[in-house]
């Protein structure tokens, strides 16, 4: 039986908690959480989470101990859970800009750090979460990690100086990408086309578009081109796009993501 604990159980770490209990996995698992709006940690007692009553307590009781609070709380939460780490937890940090080395510096210099960063469609077993192997953490215990990411979605193990640049990839990219469907919803709305139909048929075509990716063999140029008919109506599309510089956006928003995260370095 592993024992999971979590240090917050805002939008993230009840999505982890959730896609956890939906899981394989929750049958050998023990779930701990701590969150001062204890409301929260109520909401979950239907995915057999048992409440703690501090954060030292959560890593008393379990052997990894996800650390699902705002990259500004960590000066104020580390402290406090820093006599209960001992040589078998492993703190498993999922905070943007957070390095392994601050976490030990206010936890124990032996402290075990795994840097993860996941997205929320974990929370529907869709979750997509790069990760990065400190040398504090034996393979066995990486891969328990791994593993309980990898039952709610798919994993991708990268360099730990990595970790900020990837969040602009999984991390926020579901924003930007409701963010771009609800261009398509309120275009859709606009013409009058009715809206369970227009979702479903565009929503579809996300995922559909997702998948020729992934499965079709063909590159991205090669997809686009595939949609476009000479003097049709994607290239007057394509047209708009470029002309407003859509690609120099999506590069902006990401660039901005990555300094925000070395913003929130320690
Ligand atoms: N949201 C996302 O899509 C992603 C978020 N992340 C990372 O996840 C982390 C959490 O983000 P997110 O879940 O969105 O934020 P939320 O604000 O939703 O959750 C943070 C939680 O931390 C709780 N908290 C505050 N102080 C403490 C404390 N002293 N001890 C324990 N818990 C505390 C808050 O409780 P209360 O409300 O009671 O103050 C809140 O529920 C961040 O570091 C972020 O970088 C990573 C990937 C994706
Ligand atoms: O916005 C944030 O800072 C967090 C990290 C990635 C997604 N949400």
């Amino acid at each position: 039986m592993n024992t999971i604990g979590f240090i917050g159980a805002g939008n993230m770490g009840s999505a982890i908690l959730r896609g956890i209990a939906g899981s394989d996995m929750k049958p050998e698992a023990e779930l701990f959480a701590y969150n001062p709006t204890e409301a929260k940690v109520d909401a979950l007692a239907d995915c057999g989470v048992q409440k703690c009553k501090s954060a030292a307590e959560v890593v008393e009781k379990s052997r990894y101990v996800f650390l699902a609070i705002k990259p500004q709380k960590f000066e104020e939460v580390l402290p406090q859970i820093a006599d209960a780490v001992t040589e078998q937890t492993v703190l498993v940090s999922i905070a943007a800009g957070i390095g392994a080395e601050f976490i030990r510096k206010l936890t124990k210099p032996f402290a075990k750090v795994v840097l993860a960063m996941p997205n929320t469609p974990l929370l529907l077993g869709e979750g997509a979460t790069a990760l990065a192997k400190d040398d504090s953490v034996s393979d066995a215990e990486f891969a328990v990690v791994r593993n309980i990411f990898g039952s709610c979605g798919m994993t991708a193990v990268i360099a730990p100086e990595q970790m900020k640049e990837v969040i602009a990839i999984n991390g926020s990219s579901p924003a930007f990408i409701y963010l771009f469907a609800k261009g398509f919803l309120d275009y859709a709305a606009k013409v009058g086309l009715p809206e369970q139909s227009a979702k479903e048929l565009f929503v579809q075509s996300l995922i559909g578009s997702a998948k020729m990716i992934t499965d079709s063999g063909y590159s991205i140029d090669e997809l686009i081109r595939q949609v476009s008919s000479p003097g049709g109506t994607t290239l007057a599309g394509l047209d708009q796009l470029y002309e407003g510089k859509m690609l120099d956006a999506v590069q902006n928003a990401c660039d901005s993501c990555t300094k925000r995260a070395y913003e929130l370095s320690k």
